[in-house]
C-alpha cells in the first residue's frame, strides 16, 4: 500500500550566521580560531491540514530566523568538550584554556552551547532541538512527523540532524 506525505522545505539566503569556532578533532588536535558564514535550512514533514497546509512558511521562517540572529556574530564555544575549560571571571571576562592554548573575551561575544564540539553536526542538533521545542511551545496543535535541520560551513558541505516522531 502506497504512503503518501507532506513536507515543507525552507532554502533562505537569509537563514545564515556569522560565527568563530574551532573545532577538536578526535586525536585532541584543534582548528586555529576561525569564522564561517554559516546557512541553516529546515525540512519538515507534518500532517496536511485542511487548507492544503502542513503549517505556514511565515510561521516557521521567524522561528529559525530567531535562533540564527542569536548565534550571528558570536564566539561559539563547547560547553561539554571533556578538556576545554570556560571560565566567566567577575570582570565580564570569559578565559578558555584548550591544552596550550589559552584565550580571553568579553562575555558578551560568547556563546556557550550544550555540545561537545562546535561541528557542523552539533550545531544542526542544537539548533533543531531548539526549532522544535519553539514550534510545539508556539503552535501546539502541529503534529510535527519529522524535522530535518541542516547546517552548511563552507559551500557543499553540511551536518545534519533529523528527529522522528
Ligand atoms: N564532519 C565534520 N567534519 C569537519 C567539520 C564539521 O563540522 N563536521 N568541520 C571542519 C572545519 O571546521 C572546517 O572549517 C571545514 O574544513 P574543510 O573541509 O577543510 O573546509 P573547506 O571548505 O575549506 O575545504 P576545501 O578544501 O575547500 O574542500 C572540518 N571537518
Amino acid at each position: 500500500m502506497p504512503t503518501e506525505s507532506w513536507s515543507i522545505q525552507i532554502d533562505k539566503e537569509y537563514l545564515k550566521f556569522s560565527a568563530a569556532h574551532f573545532l577538536i578533532f578526535p586525536d585532541g588536535s584543534a582548528e586555529r580560531l576561525h569564522g564561517h558564514n554559516y546557512r541553516v535550512y529546515v525540512d519538515l514533514e507534518g500532517r496536511l491540514d485542511p487548507h492544503g497546509l502542513v503549517i505556514d512558511f511565515k510561521e516557521v521562517k521567524p522561528v529559525v530566523r530567531e535562533l540564527v540572529d542569536e548565534l550571528d556574530e558570536h564566539w561559539l564555544l563547547p560547553r561539554d568538550h571533556p578538556e576545554l575549560r570556560i571560565d566567566r571571571r567577575d570582570d565580564g571576562v570569559v578565559e578558555v584554556r584548550y591544552r596550550e592554548r589559552y584565550y580571553a573575551a568579553p562575555e558578551e561575544d560568547v556563546i556557550v552551547l550544550p555540545i561537545n564540539n562546535t561541528s557542523a553536526e552539533n550545531f544542526a542538533t542544537w539548533i533543531g532541538r531548539e526549532v522544535h521545542r519553539r514550534l510545539a511551545e508556539r503552535f501546539p496543535d502541529l503534529e510535527i512527523r519529522d524535522l530535518k535541520v541542516a547546517v552548511e560551513e563552507t559551500q557543499g558541505q553540511r551536518g545534519v540532524y533529523r528527529l522522528r516522531a
